[in-house]
């Protein structure tokens, strides 16, 4: 990944820490790799301000890196409402809908995400884009149950077209298995102009598809890292509404 890439992830990362977390606050912490600047930071400012947060995971990583950098871990029994998640995302379209699950984490990141007051998305500028598809090619994610995939994959190319692959893990021999034992189905070519609220509802419909990889109306703002060092906002809430 380039250097340009990675300096913007770093930068949405810490300016969506910045503005959206304060002293008191239940964190919900997403995954991937743009989350790992956004955890950095905040245990700067839990180091330097004496900000005090507790954090819910989104996935076994996200669980590591909370313990990692000492944060004080939490979860959904003990604390079920959040003030603020942040997480990444693979695309955000104009509509501020979402693919996430690129790294296989979807489910609980939908789950945390859902009970927080707001979801702050953070990526660099790879994930701006219109509409679904434009720049993300490796397609949304789809968690199923095992033993489901092959008649979920049939169903989701009858209903709506496009393809389905199941995604094969590369340091163990067959497919990915979630942090929940279960697959994930990648969709691609599908119809970009989709109505993905629609769509999403009636894939949550067939038995054994466990959660889509599609966020619709969750996010609040999006933060992308520009090339030049910038910080682009896309989304309506306010820092620290
Ligand atoms: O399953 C992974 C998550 O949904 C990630 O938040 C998403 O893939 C974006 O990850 P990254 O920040 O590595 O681009």
């Amino acid at each position: 990944m380039s250097d340009l890439v990675q300096s913007a992830k770093k930068a949405a990362a810490y300016a969506a820490v910045d503005d959206h977390i304060k002293s008191g606050y239940i964190v919900g912490i997403g995954s991937g790799s743009t989350v790992v600047f956004a955890v950095d930071r905040l245990a700067e400012r839990v180091r330097n301000e004496n900000l005090k947060v507790k954090c819910i995971p989104t996935s076994f990583q996200a669980r590591q890196l909370i313990i990692d950098n000492k944060l004080t871990l939490t979860d959904l029994d003990v604390d079920p409402v959040l003030d603020v998640c942040i997480d990444g995302a693979d695309e955000v379209d104009s509509n501020m809908t979402l693919i996430k699950g690129g790294g296989g984490c979807l489910l609980q990141e939908k789950i945390v995400a859902s009970n927080a007051k707001k979801l702050i998305i953070i990526a660099d500028y790879t994930k701006d884009s219109q509409k679904l598809g434009d720049q993300y090619k490796k397609g949304i994610p789809i968690e199923v149950v095992p033993i489901a995939y092959v008649p979920i994959s049939n169903k989701i190319k009858e209903r709506f077209g496009g393809s389905l692959e199941l995604r094969m893990a590369v340091k163990k021999a067959g497919p990915v298995v979630t942090d929940n034992g279960n697959f994930v189905l990648d969709w691609t070519n599908f119809n970009q102009d989709s109505d993905w609220e629609k769509v999403n509802s009636e894939l949550l419909h067939i038995p054994g598809l466990v959660e889509t990889g599609l966020f619709i109306k969750m996010a609040s703002k999006a933060y992308f890292g520009l090339k030049d060092g910038s910080v682009k906002q896309k989304g309506t809430c306010s820092a620290q509404a």
